[in-house]
């Protein structure tokens, strides 16, 4: 039979492995070595892995019968027989059973090939027996190897034996027996599927998941080196818990990660090394840090599922429930005082649990060990007589395995092989008991009070088997099956252990002895007693506990009690959940993204429409401004050209109406515009003699300005004929409309210019605002009445000047008629007011200057004298009945103020503003005649 040996390295080397060793929870003084696993006979080959020794001291046990326990010899042992001495490499404990033929098999993995068996270190004991098989105190061999002393010893003692029952009973290779008596309820054992696991954990198919190993704690003493003796009872047979079925401690954690409960305790007298033996050491690792490394070998080695692991941690101390990963790490014998109270619930499908418990979520061997040293630390030690720090507490380690399927649908053939079927989560429950030891007496109180809480517990326990096994008794007669009778509650410990102890559970049972004890007689006669009870309730349990152990049902969905504590459930859910969310922001973003883009694009689109519009308003009306300037501008023209056709200065031969102008007749407007073209041009009003006479059309009035009466009087006798004189003047004239004309088409063509410009502005996007012209306009416009009121001021001041010159001509001519005659005077006087009136007279009638006149008096000259005062007087007698004119009381003549004579306003000149000529009033001109 193949055996699961570990491999064996010297006692003194290193641990080396990856696992961290969880802390020595106590503080004795190791003895540095730990005894080897005992299997009762019969053993089941499923179960945990034996935690490694480092080094095997063994007590000398007498020899056991096969199939039967071994039998304590209490201080008259033996001690000298052999002894065992083993060590197990730490490297390879945590590493994962490996497909690779080069890794290192596991010390306690099952799984090991042939290969691996082959090179795995034979052990040799003094006797001669070659152990080959794996130091397992768990190991579910089946082979049941016992603990067997020096050859006959127990069967001569007969004391104690444990047989199993024969139809429990498995064949071995040594034909041990097996003590298994549990049922497997395997669905891929029942479909056909899965052949490879029933080959691989052959033995588990058969009956009993119950285990009983005992583990012997080495006399701390020794015996000289001689440590082999206290394992080999039995040297011939070497039954020694050393061999085992292959595979058997490593299927059986498998088996909980496949679906099914498990339970590990370990029971004993104090100090005989059951913490030891479920913590183990940094180079002899126990129970649970070995369970901890399969556990995740197991995981790395299926890559087809998704596990998640949460773990909690009780105690049970004086009968009341303790979280351990919820106390303060103090050692504070009061530390759970603070705690909520933890109570034992039942549920159908979680079985009997405490509530409200600490559950951590680990992902690594590491945190999970971590996790359970915390609670080591607050769990409750003192000092007893057989213990210096002895656990007064039952604690109990719960591992809970949840699992589903990987691949989505689950159609793989591997999830068909083993009955997975997808969507489902399993669930199932490693318990980790270390209890409390049994005492039967101590010396303080409170460890009396403590010692029996803990024996009533344990008796309670004991009862419990010794009670199911006659259930099974019973039940073989019809008995109760519900087993209703049996006094679960009487102890916490009882009611938490229901499940495994009423058969839904793997089970596991450590039992710790210590054979050999220095000391007194009377302290190995304890031990002894101890001993035997111990390996009574071994036996007991060995044939009692039958169970049905079930692969726990996979939960669908959260729901339910059950489902939602499916945290894989729950947060592969929440998982859909919140990839939904993101998926679904995921979507709305880019949409929102995108709107905001776009409403951010609308809104400076429509900020650049709306500036687009202002600006484009601004442009209309710029535009609009413009061509209302040039409108007003040509209109003005126009209004002058019409002005100069409506004095009606060639339309009747008469020229009345430039009389009233004459005034201005040595003033020119000149309108200076600024074109594109640089066109400057003065315009003249071309109806003073000046004008007329064309000294140029670009004279400039300030020469004009410098016009005397003697300058009119040279131009006048330039064009003394008149005729000439007018048609000069219609030459003038027409010159004059051609140059207007032609600057109305400049302007036109300007403006033209103007809207093509805005048009193309507009067009383009207002991109080259152009305003040049606009502004260059205005300028122009503000400069023309700039020029036309300093204009204006100007004949102001030169009419001003004319008026004095006329009231002194007329105190000259008064001289000159008192002198020369009244008709002489009159003429004369005419004469003067003809040159100095408002209104030139015609040329031809024009009289002579004062001095040609005192030169002498020709016949014909004073015709023609005559007929011009004459017409002079038709004229002013013209004008004076039209009201244009005042007749003064002496024959003077003024001109009526402009305001009150609706022709002067009709004939002047448009958009311009006449100088105003205050006349005087009656009176004022009365004192000037004065
Ligand atoms: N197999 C072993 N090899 C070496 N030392 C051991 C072994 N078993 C126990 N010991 C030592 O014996 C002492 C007592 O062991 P342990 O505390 O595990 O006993 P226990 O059964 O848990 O006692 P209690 O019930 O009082 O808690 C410890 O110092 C421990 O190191």
């Amino acid at each position: 039979m193949a055996t699961t040996l570990p491999r064996l390295r010297g006692s003194n080397d290193p641990p080396t492995g990856a696992l961290p060793a969880l802390p020595r929870p106590k503080s004795r003084k190791s003895t540095g070595g730990m005894a080897s696993p005992i299997k009762t006979p019969g053993t089941p080959r499923s179960g945990l892995r034996t935690p490694s020794a480092a080094s095997v001291h063994g007590a000398p046990l007498s020899p056991a019968p096969m199939g039967a326990l071994p039998i304590p010899r209490g201080a008259g042992v033996n001690s000298a027989g052999r002894t065992l001495r083993k060590t197990v490499s730490i490297n390879s404990f945590p590493q994962p059973p490996s497909r690779a033929g080069s890794v290192p098999p596991s010390p306690l993995s099952g799984a090991v090939t042939p290969a691996r068996r082959a090179r795995t270190p034979q052990l040799t004991s003094k006797n001669g027996y070659q152990s080959n098989t794996t130091p397992s105190l768990l190991n579910g061999g089946g082979e049941g190897k016992s603990l067997l002393g020096g050859a006959g010893t127990r069967h001569s003692d007969g004391l104690i034996s444990i047989a199993s029952p024969p139809q429990s009973r498995s064949s071995s290779a040594q034909g041990s027996c097996s003590t298994s008596a549990t049922t497997y309820d395997d669905p891929s054992e029942s479909n056909g599927v899965g052949l490879k696991e029933k080959r691989a954990s052959k033995g588990l198919d058969g009956k009993g998941n119950v285990i009983v190993s005992i583990r012997v704690r080495p006399d701390a003493g020794g015996n000289n080196g001689q440590t082999e003796g206290e394992w080999m009872v039995d040297g011939r047979k070497s039954l020694v818990a050393y061999r085992g079925r292959e595979g058997g401690d490593y299927y059986y954690v498998r088996r909980v990660m496949e679906g099914y409960h498990g339970t590990v305790f370990a029971y004993g007298m104090t100090g005989t090394g059951k913490t030891f033996s479920m913590q183990g050491t940094a180079s002899s690792p126990g129970v649970i840090p070995l369970a901890i490394t399969d556990i995740f070998s197991y995981i790395r080695e299926t890559p087809t599922r998704e596990f998640l692991l949460r773990v909690s941690y009780l105690e049970i101390y004086n009968e009341r429930i303790h979280d351990l990963l919820s106390m303060p790490t103090a050692n504070a014998t009061g530390a759970g005082s603070a705690q909520e109270e933890i109570k034992l619930r039942e549920d159908s499908k979680r079985g009997v649990y405490a509530t409200p418990l600490k559950e951590e979520i680990v992902q690594s061997p590491t945190q999970l060990l971590r996790v359970i040293a915390r609670g080591d630390q607050a769990r409750r030690t003192a000092s007893t007589q057989f213990n210096a720090r002895s656990s007064r507490s039952h604690a109990v380690v719960q591992i809970v395995v949840e699992s589903r399927e990987r691949l989505p649908g689950g159609s793989g053939a591997e999830g068909k092989r083993s009955g997975i079927f997808p969507g489902g989560v399993r669930v199932s429950t490693l318990s980790l008991i270390d209890l409390a030891g049994s005492e039967k007496a101590a010396e303080s109180k409170e460890r009396r009070q403590e010692g029996s809480h803990i024996n009533k517990s344990l008796l309670t326990l004991g009862t419990v088997i010794s009670k199911l096994s006659e259930h099974k008794e019973k039940e073989g007669k019809g008995g109760d099956k519900d087993g209703k009778h049996l006094p679960y509650r009487d102890s916490k410990l009882t009611r938490l252990l229901q499940g495994a102890l009423s058969g839904n559970s793997l089970v596991s049972i450590l039992c710790t002895i210590q054979t050999g004890s220095a000391g007194s007689t009377a302290s190995a006669n304890t031990h002894a007693t101890e001993t035997l009870n111990t390996l009574k309730f071994a036996s007991r349990a060995k044939n009692s506990i039958v169970s049905h152990a079930k692969r726990a049902e996979e939960a669908l969905g959260a729901g339910g009690e059950g489902g939602a504590r499916v945290l894989l459930e729950r947060y592969r859910m929440e998982i859909l959940e919140l990839r939904q969310q993101l998926e679904s922001q995921a979507k709305t973003n880019p949409n929102k993204a995108e709107d905001a883009e776009k409403e951010k694009d609308a809104e400076e689109e429509l900020a650049r429409e709306k500036e687009a519009e202002a600006r484009h308003e601004e442009q209309i009306l710029e535009m609009q401004l413009a061509r209302t300037a040039l409108k007003e501008r040509i209109d003005h023209l126009n209004r002058l050209i019409l002005s100069s056709k409506s004095t009606g200065v060639n339309s009747n031969g008469t020229y009345s109406a430039l009389g009233i102008h004459n005034r201005f007749s040595q003033s020119s407007i000149r309108t200076s515009l600024t074109t594109p073209g640089g066109l400057e041009r003065a315009v003249s009003r071309g109806s003073s003699a000046s004008t007329i006479g064309r000294r140029s059309a670009n004279a400039r009035h300030s020469s004009s300005e410098e016009t005397t009466a003697n300058e009119d009087d040279d131009t006048i006798g330039e064009y003394g004929d008149g005729t000439a004189s007018l048609q000069a003047q219609n030459q003038a004239l027409q010159a004059d409309i051609a140059d207007k004309n032609r600057y109305i088409a400049t302007l036109e063509k300007r403006l033209n210019q103007a809207r093509r410009a805005s048009s193309s502005r507009t067009s383009t996007g207002f991109s080259a605002p152009s305003k040049g012209i606009m502004v260059g306009e205005d300028h122009s416009v503000s400069a023309l009445l700039k020029e036309k009121d300093a204009e204006i001021a100007e004949l102001r001041a030169r009419l001003d000047d004319k008026d004095r010159m006329l009231t002194a001509l007329r105190s000259a001519a008064r001289s000159r008629d008192a002198a020369e005659g009244l008709e002489t005077l009159r003429s004369d006087t005419r004469s003067s007011l003809l040159l100095e009136s408002v209104s030139p007279p015609p040329q031809d009638a024009l009289p002579d200057p004062p001095v040609a006149k005192n030169k002498g008096h020709s016949p014909v000259r004073r015709r023609s004298v005559d007929e011009m005062s004459k017409m002079l007087d038709e004229m002013i007698q013209d004008r004076v009945e039209a009201g244009q004119i005042v007749r003064g009381v002496r024959g003077s003549v003024r001109v009526v103020n402009h305001r009150n004579v609706g022709s002067v306003a009709d004939i002047s000149q448009p958009g311009l503003e006449l100088p105003r000529i205050d006349q005087p009033t009656g009176s004022e001109a009365q004192a000037q005649e004065a």
